[in-house]
């Protein structure tokens, strides 16, 4: 393995890490390291659990992309995994949705004449993206849809919060609650980033008894078991034309 050839996976929880981890051959090897602990796989690609948000999820990624870059290793993409919340018809339960935009969605300030994002109150950013290239490849072997991934703290529970996202961000397909903060740590250090979601429920009204979470850590690993060659060859031979 080449220095920069190596995969960062951050996912919120272990079970959504191991889930990513089964798309990988041979065993794994456990990697302890200041602020942050990794799984390891045979075939370069490290995996972290995060916890769930975007503060715990941009300061373990930090910590991961640090480490590595310290010891002369950086890697070359760093990718955002784990369930989510799909928007409905477009991102059904069980399927897959990877990211052309990370968009945080609530970042900003309410005013009376609605919500103003961070960046137009004259700070910082609220979305990155992928790269147009492993997009597309990603999309070719997963059959995911792509799209904007939204970036919440707080989980959508009402059809009028989903329609309100969705008229604010007309092209996204799913929410999570750690891709802005995982993009925030990639970005800040010149590493692409992709966020992949496997939609474990739909965006709307709260309702425990339609998550489909074992359907979804299914499709994960699918996914990834499709994925994993294609991160390694755009690393390989793509990643110099990002985005
Ligand atoms: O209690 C609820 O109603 C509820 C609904 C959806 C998700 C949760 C979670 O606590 C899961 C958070 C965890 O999973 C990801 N996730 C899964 N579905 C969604 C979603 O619809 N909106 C946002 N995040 C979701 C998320 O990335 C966290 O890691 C609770």
């Amino acid at each position: 393995m080449t220095s920069s050839s190596r995969v960062l996976v951050a996912t919120a929880v272990p079970v959504e890490r191991d889930a990513v981890a089964q798309a990988f051959p041979g065993d794994v090897e456990q990697v302890r390291l200041p602020g942050v602990s990794l799984v390891r796989t045979g075939g370069g690609c490290d995996l972290v659990a995060t916890g769930v948000g975007p503060a715990s999820a941009a300061a373990s990624t930090a910590a991961a992309l640090t480490a590595a870059a310290l010891d002369g290793a950086p890697y070359g993409l760093v990718v955002c995994a784990g369930i989510g919340g799909g928007f409905q018809p477009e991102a059904p339960v069980g399927s897959l949705v990877v990211s052309r935009t990370i968009a945080v969605a609530d970042l900003g300030a309410e005013t009376a004449d609605g919500f103003l994002p961070v960046t137009e109150l004259g700070f910082g950013r609220v979305a990155h993206h992928s790269p147009r290239s492993l997009v597309r490849k990603a999309v070719r072997v997963t059959g995911a849809r792509p799209g904007t991934v939204l970036t919440v703290s707080t989980v959508t529970g009402t059809a009028d919060r989903a329609a309100e996202l969705r008229a604010r961000h007309p092209d996204a397909l799913a929410e999570g609650m750690e891709g802005f903060g995982v993009a925030e740590a990639a970005v800040a250090q010149g590493r692409p980033v992709l966020e992949v979601r496997a939609v474990s429920n739909p965006v709307g009204p709260r309702d425990r008894a339609a998550w489909r979470i074992g359907d979804a850590l299914t499709a994960l690993t699918e996914g990834f078991g499709k994925l994993a060659p294609v991160l390694e060859s755009w690393i390989q031979h793509d990643q110099h034309d990002h985005p």
